[in-house]
């Protein structure tokens, strides 16, 4: 999509992030992730409680931020990671680690996301960690959210990609179709996640199972729809992050961007 976007809307275009040799319009997706993650690095200050995101866009912030430690530009960085994964990042990087026991209060989050709507509404758990990163993300101070502009959507659902629930696997099943019937009007086909070539069931870091669900049309007000998911018994959350968002960062073909909320 191009900077047209309403997400955009507001933001100014800062095209001296642009770190690759690359002409910006030869960029790879992956190379936008890394130029969001690197610009939301710049956020990051000695001594902050950081917490750690996970995907394929906040890696690249968590490589970084180790690269600066390791450099001595960072110093007393604690990091509260989102998965099982990233915490294994963190460690193999030198970040050292903590928790929200510890750490009730973050000062700052960097994650990405699957969707993100005019309003910083988001998206999140196609990769599985919606429940670690909605606890550490809503203990934060500051969450800036990192990704390349194929994410923008005109409102939640957009993409007509997964939209996650995580659920207990007690009678999944049953859950599944709670979830199916409380969106009928807009279309909606649950899914049990399923990986690998056997197609086992995935399980997440918190032993629960996903269900994503497929939605033909917009379901219409986000926080109806949030509440009547948590409502319904056998939910453990959902992957709608509304109103948590700060800031957002974009990078495009055009540049990157950088939304304060
Ligand atoms: O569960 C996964 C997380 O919510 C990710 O932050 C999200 O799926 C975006 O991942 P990626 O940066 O790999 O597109």
């Amino acid at each position: 999509m191009a900077l047209a976007h309403p997400n955009f809307i507001g933001s100014e275009v800062d095209s001296s992030v642009m770190v690759s040799s690359e002409s910006p319009i030869n960029l790879s997706q992956d190379e936008l992730k890394k130029i969001a993650a690197y610009k939301a690095v710049e956020f990051v200050e000695s001594g902050m409680v950081l917490g750690l995101g996970t995907g394929s866009t906040a890696c690249h912030a968590v490589a970084k931020i180790g690269e600066l430690l390791q450099q001595g530009k960072l110093k007393n960085i604690i990091g509260i990671p989102t998965s099982k994964k990233t915490h294994e990042q963190a460690v193999s990087v030198g970040i050292p680690l903590s928790d929200l026991d510890s750490y009730p209060v973050i000062d700052l989050a960097i994650d990405g996301a699957d969707e993100v709507d005019p309003y910083l509404n988001l998206v999140k758990g196609r990769g599985g960690s919606l429940l670690r990163e909605k606890m550490v993300e809503g203990a934060c101070k500051k969450f800036v959210v990192i990704v390349d502009e194929t994410k923008l959507v005109n409102y939640l659902g957009e993409s007509k990609l997964a939209m996650p629930v995580e659920i207990v696997p007690f009678c999944w099943k049953f859950t599944a179709q709670r979830l199916e019937l409380m969106f009928e009007e807009a279309g909606c086909v649950a899914k049990l996640r399923k990986v690998g070539e056997n197609g086992e069931v995935y399980v997440t870091d918190n032993g629960n199972y996903i269900v994503d669900l497929y939605l033909k049309k917009d379901i219409g007000d986000l926080k109806v729809a949030s509440d009547e998911i948590l409502r319904l018994a056998g939910v453990v959350e959902h992957g709608m992050f509304l109103d948590m968002a700060t800031t957002l960062i974009v990078a495009g073909k055009l540049g990157v961007t950088v939304r304060n909320k």
